[in-house]
């Protein structure tokens, strides 16, 4: 039987950066190139099984979407001694929800600049995934990562960047970095016109899908986009089910008191009950980039 590795044969094994049902999720360096990338080991689905069916989806996926700046970036595939193996862009400044937890320890939150960046960066990266006829179905602050360039990663910058800095104007720091917001996990990934829809996480799916509308799936993506965005905003936890759940998908969202009334109501906006009364990406570009502070 073929025993030879090719996880050991081309990558060295730096550090576990993830792990739950879904498998283990490693940093690795490979041998060749030296650069650092994400490998996710989970086991080999059974055949015919719905697994199976969402393993071929994300990386078929990964494969249509090629390469966008905010999206990450998909690399290679294989199976081996029954796991299977997607090596992906390693983003090398954590994900959003790592990032809203330290908030929450730190009582800091996110400025209003840096979530109209998050939420630019995302909407650039659904009107992409849009266009092409496909939707992300999962967009959740563990699915969006962070890659900080090379050379912003200076003590100063990280020190802002990771334990908040002194105040403001540390933290201000970092909406001059080109911190880039990317979408990962293209587990949920389907078509619009054919859907497979494997449902993502409930605390950010709005009524209609759970109640298997599927008529306009895209729209589904820009109520989870608002939520993920409210999340950072606000570092509270959003409901599972019950009366706050449905509160919410009443378009009963308390405002974020240190944005601007016309970004809360976008914010307000993309979780419309209706799906066609939410704006489209485009409509969030363009309500979204009249923000003075911060550029890209
Ligand atoms: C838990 N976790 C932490 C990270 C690093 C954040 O600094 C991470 C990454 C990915 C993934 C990932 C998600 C879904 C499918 C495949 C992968 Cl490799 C998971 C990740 C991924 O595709 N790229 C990552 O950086």
């Amino acid at each position: 039987e073929n025993n030879i590795s090719r996880y050991q044969e081309e990558f060295k094994e730096v550090v576990v950066i993830g792990s739950g049902s879904f498998g283990t999720v490693y940093k690795c360096i490979n041998r060749l190139d030296g650069c650092a990338y994400a490998l996710k080991k989970s086991h080999k689905p059974v055949a015919g099984s719905a697994d199976e069916a969402a393993a071929l989806r994300e990386v078929c996926a990964h494969a249509v979407l090629g390469s966008h700046s905010h999206l990450v970036r998909y690399y290679s595939a294989w199976a081996e001694d029954n796991h299977m193996i997607i090596q992906n862009e390693f983003c090398n400044g954590g994900n959003l929800s790592s990032i809203i937890a330290h908030n929450r320890d730190e009582g800091s939150k996110f400025t209003e600049g840096e979530l109209k960046r998050l939420t630019r960066h995302v909407a650039l990266a659904l009107q992409y995934i849009h266009s092409l006829g496909l939707v992300h179905l999962d967009i959740k602050p563990d699915n969006i990562f962070v890659s900080l360039p090379e050379q912003s990663l200076s003590v100063s910058c990280l020190v802002s960047f990771q334990d908040g800095g002194e105040g403001e104007e540390e933290r201000s720091g970092l909406e001059n970095t080109q911190l880039l917001y990317k979408i990962g996990d293209m587990g949920h990934v389907t078509s619009v016109r054919d859907p497979q829809v494997e449902e993502g996480d409930c605390r950010y799916l709005p009524r209609e899908i759970l109640q298997e509308d599927y008529r306009a799936l895209p729209k589904a993506d820009i109520f989870a986009l608002s939520l993920t965005v409210y999340t950072a905003g606000s570092c509270c936890e959003l409901p599972k089910n019950g009366e706050e759940w449905h509160h919410i998908r009443n378009r009963h969202l308390p405002p974020l008191d240190h944005c601007a009334p016309s970004f809360n109501s976008l914010l307000l906006r993309m979780i419309s009950e209706k799906p066609a009364e939410r704006p489209t990406a485009a409509d969030v570009l363009s309500l979204c980039s009249f923000c003075p502070s911060t550029k890209s």
